[in-house]
């Protein structure tokens, strides 16, 4: 039996340019054990790319501020405190960086997400003063969430969810916001492209970055299951 997986997104299941790699609607369709998209990204991004890939939408968003199973959704954190963060560093000149749309942020319910194009010293600075709020840094935006809000604390409540525990999951990612996955995860892998943090926390670190790495701990947890 293959395992069950905890899966990032960005970084992970994408190409160097952001694009999710086509070969996860080879790699993921069959995949014969729950899979649980846990993304730092807004709620419909991951209940979309499990609904395009027709796999049951199990998903860890907002870096676990939400967690969705089995119809039943979960909310944690506070998103007032974020919001505030936001509005001060906006008021000292700082810049959400997404232009005048905004979809990153329209959905997202817990907490607020940055371009890693906006000022960061001032963002961390600005945020400093605020109790229980901290800036993680994916590499693909700085956001701004309650503290005590993982996708590790998440990945708890959904394996609970699905009858598991956390430990019977792999987990594979890139960044400092899969630290937490990494460590209720039975087994971890970061992908070549991971920051320090991520590297630091895995089992082990994969030769190959992006999609190539993933691919690579999938085959082989295919391979040890046969
Ligand atoms: O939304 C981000 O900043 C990164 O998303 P990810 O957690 O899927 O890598
Ligand atoms: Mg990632």
């Amino acid at each position: 039996m293959v395992p069950p997986l905890a899966l990032d997104i960005d970084g992970t299941l994408t190409t160097p340019t952001g694009r999710i790699d086509p070969r996860a609607f080879e790699l993921l369709p069959d995949w014969d054990a729950p899979i649980v998209f846990a993304t730092g990204k807004a709620f419909p991004y991951p209940v979309a790319l499990a609904h395009f890939l027709g796999r049951e939408e199990t998903v860890i968003a907002e870096n676990g501020g939400v967690a969705y199973v089995d119809g039943e959704t979960t909310v944690v954190g506070d998103p007032d405190a974020a919001r505030a963060v936001v509005e001060a560093f906006r008021e000292r000149g700082g810049e959400v960086g997404w232009g005048d749309g905004d979809t990153v942020n329209r959905w997202r319910e817990t907490e607020v997400a940055c371009s890693p194009d906006a000022d960061e010293a001032l963002l961390r600075e600005v945020a400093a003063a605020v109790d229980d709020v901290e800036v993680v840094d994916t590499g693909y935006a700085y956001h701004v969430k309650s503290t005590g809000v993982s996708k590790g604390r998440a990945l708890g409540v959904v394996a609970d969810a699905l009858g598991l525990a956390a430990d019977e999951f792999v987990a594979v990612g890139d960044s400092e916001n899969d630290v937490s996955t990494f460590g209720v995860a039975g087994e971890s892998y970061a992908v070549a492209n991971a920051d320090d943090a991520a590297r630091g926390a895995a089992d082990e670190v994969v030769s190959e970055g992006f999609m190539d790495g993933t691919a690579s701990v999938l085959a082989a947890l295919r391979e040890r299951a046969e």
